[in-house]
């Protein structure tokens, strides 16, 4: 156990953190002696009408969490509110939104969700009020996408630029791709599309080259995005663009703009048109309201938009502060997962979104949520005697429904599932077959999975047996737009971090992607044996 002294809200206020592991609290060990519950049963006739009825809690943004169709019923929620204050969730999240060095691992604070709003006191850090900072720099890149798109700034030839190619990996990549995408329609649809986007992520050269191939690089404007400005694969690109861009007579420094850290190797370069910046308190992963996102999607759809985003996102952290679980959608959520992988012993969870436009959102999650919670060290590097993140994956239903729903549905692993459902799609397009349209389609095939994982069917064939007992939640909203857009992005964000508090590990560090690239650096100097070296050779490095 470690104690750790935090100043609350009113300042005068001394709180002591307790950092515990998820096995020593008590409430986790009444928490497992809880009695299992039944989904089939509870979802079954009247009773499971009552439970989509009760078990709804709202989120901002039009959005409701349901859990009916999870394996909790009134004990396993009292439990689950112990383990939350005995694990004291709000006061480290309050302690995280004021400031205290929750990244411990790499000596820094955690600032995201300043980014987006102010939870608690004015945070000061290097001498600068962080929030005015990161305000400053959306202010920065709204009057910088303002006047690209009044043709203020343009290419040498005097002309507006079309289009916006972001380059960068990991954090500086899924994130921003993933909001583009979800927003793409809902722009054009509103008028508010201003740029077309494409990303650059992969070192594979084919990446590069065909996003090249595809833009008309003399009305293109690239932005590298790199926090630490030392990534690999992106520098490399950055190399594959300015080539690109020489061979076809450009200025590249007339053609690129950054965002990094003030402390990067490229905050400072000539080679840039601007650049915007973020810094240490925000891990890539969760750079997408700063100014990481701010770029891109200020260029895309208009600094209004990203504003509207941001909206969201800050209404949905707000809840994130109630100590009453049943009001705090991102709470209750994180603790019915760690229920179910470190009582229940469930290995994965599966993120399946029943809309088109978050196509990219369950592999941005993946990196958000993996490589958090992936640990097997507590935060004070001590192993851990239980399991910690679970493995993340999913794609849009229906698409899912026809490709790996069979193991969720028969698999001898239970996957606990988390769909996510709009009542609206984003265009007005759509079409009646049948008596339905395509919208209503979709909604009817979320329902009935729900249905059909909890409930199952018998069958005398056991072939065609579903016994039924899979759990899974839905969140439900009415249509994907930037603000209902941030408010679930903040939702796993903050999700993730209860998480991290519950199994007592830092979520905010990822040694664990040190080691590959290292070893890459070791083949590339030819600096190799054994098996590396074998394997480079098969490889023709
Ligand atoms: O923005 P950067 O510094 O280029 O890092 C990109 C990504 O690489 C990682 O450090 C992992 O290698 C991620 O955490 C990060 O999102």
């Amino acid at each position: 156990m470690r104690l750790v002294k935090i100043r609350l809200n009113d300042k005068e206020e001394i709180a002591m953190i307790t950092w515990n592991n998820l096995d020593t609290l008590e409430s986790f060990k009444e928490l497992s002696k809880v009695g299992r519950v039944d989904i089939k049963e509870a979802m079954s006739g009247d009773n499971g009408a009552k439970r989509v009825k009760e078990y709804n809690i709202p989120m901002a943004e039009g959005f409701t969490y349901n859990f009916a169709a999870k394996q909790v019923d009134a004990d396993v929620l009292e439990a689950l509110a112990k383990l939350a204050k005995e694990a004291q969730l709000t006061e480290k999240f309050e302690a995280l939104y004021n400031g205290a060095v929750i990244n411990t691992g790499e000596n820094r604070l955690v600032l995201h969700q300043l980014t987006r709003g102010q939870l608690g006191d004015a945070v000061v850090a290097d001498g600068v009020d962080k929030r005015k900072f990161y305000v400053e720099q959306q202010e920065r890149i709204a009057e910088f996408a303002n006047k690209v798109h009044s043709g203020e700034i343009t290419n040498a030839a005097g002309e507006k630029f079309t289009t916006v190619v972001q380059i960068g990996i990991g954090g500086s990549d899924l994130g921003p791709r993933a909001m583009y995408l979800a927003l793409e329609n809902w722009a054009k649809k509103n008028n508010t599309f201003k740029m077309e986007a494409k990303f650059i992520s992969n070192v594979d050269p084919d990446d590069a080259a065909s996003v090249l191939a595809s833009v008309d690089v003399a009305h293109s404007i690239f932005i590298l995005v790199s926090k630490s400005g030392t990534t690999l694969e992106t520098l490399t690109n950055e190399s594959f663009v300015k080539d690109a861009l020489k061979n076809a007579g450009l200025d590249a420094s007339k053609h690129m703009i950054a965002v990094t850290s003030e402390t990067s190797p490229l905050a400072k370069s000539d080679d840039y048109l601007a650049a915007f910046f973020m810094d240490d308190y925000i891990g890539g992963r969760y750079s997408s309201t700063s100014a990481v996102g701010g770029a891109v999607l200020s260029l895309a759809f208009g600094p209004e938009v990203f504003a509207q985003f941001l909206d969201g996102a800050a209404a949905e952290d707000k809840l994130s502060k109630n100590a009453n679980i049943m009001e705090n959608p991102e709470m209750l959520d994180a603790l019915i997962g760690v229920y179910e992988r470190n009582v229940l012993g469930y290995p994965s969870t599966a993120v399946l979104p029943y809309s088109q436009a978050l196509s990219r959102f369950p592999a941005h999650l993946q990196q958000a949520d993996m490589e958090s919670n992936g640990k097997s060290v507590n935060r004070f590097g001590e192993p851990v005697d239980y399991v910690t993140g679970p493995v993340i994956f999913g794609e849009p239903g229906t698409n899912g429904q026809h490709s790996f729903y069979q193991l969720l549905h028969q698999g001898t692993d239970i996957v606990p599932l988390q769909f996510i459902g709009f009542k609206n799609n984003q265009l007005d397009t759509d079409v009646v077959i049948q008596d339905s349209t395509s919208q209503q389609k979709l909604c009817a095939n979320v329902a009935a999975q729900i249905v059909a994982f909890a409930c199952g069917k018998a069958d005398d064939n056991k072939n065609k047996n579903f016994e039924g007992g899979r759990p899974s939640s839905i969140i439900i909203g009415d249509q994907v737009n930037p603000a209902s857009l941030g408010a679930l992005l903040a939702h796993f964000e903050n999700k993730i971090m209860f998480q991290g508090f519950l199994w007592n590990v830092n979520s905010f560090d990822q040694e664990g992607v040190q080691l590959g690239k290292l070893l890459a650096k070791k083949v590339l100097a030819h600096e190799t044996d054994g098996a590396l070296k074998e394997l480079s050779d098969m490889l023709n490095i």
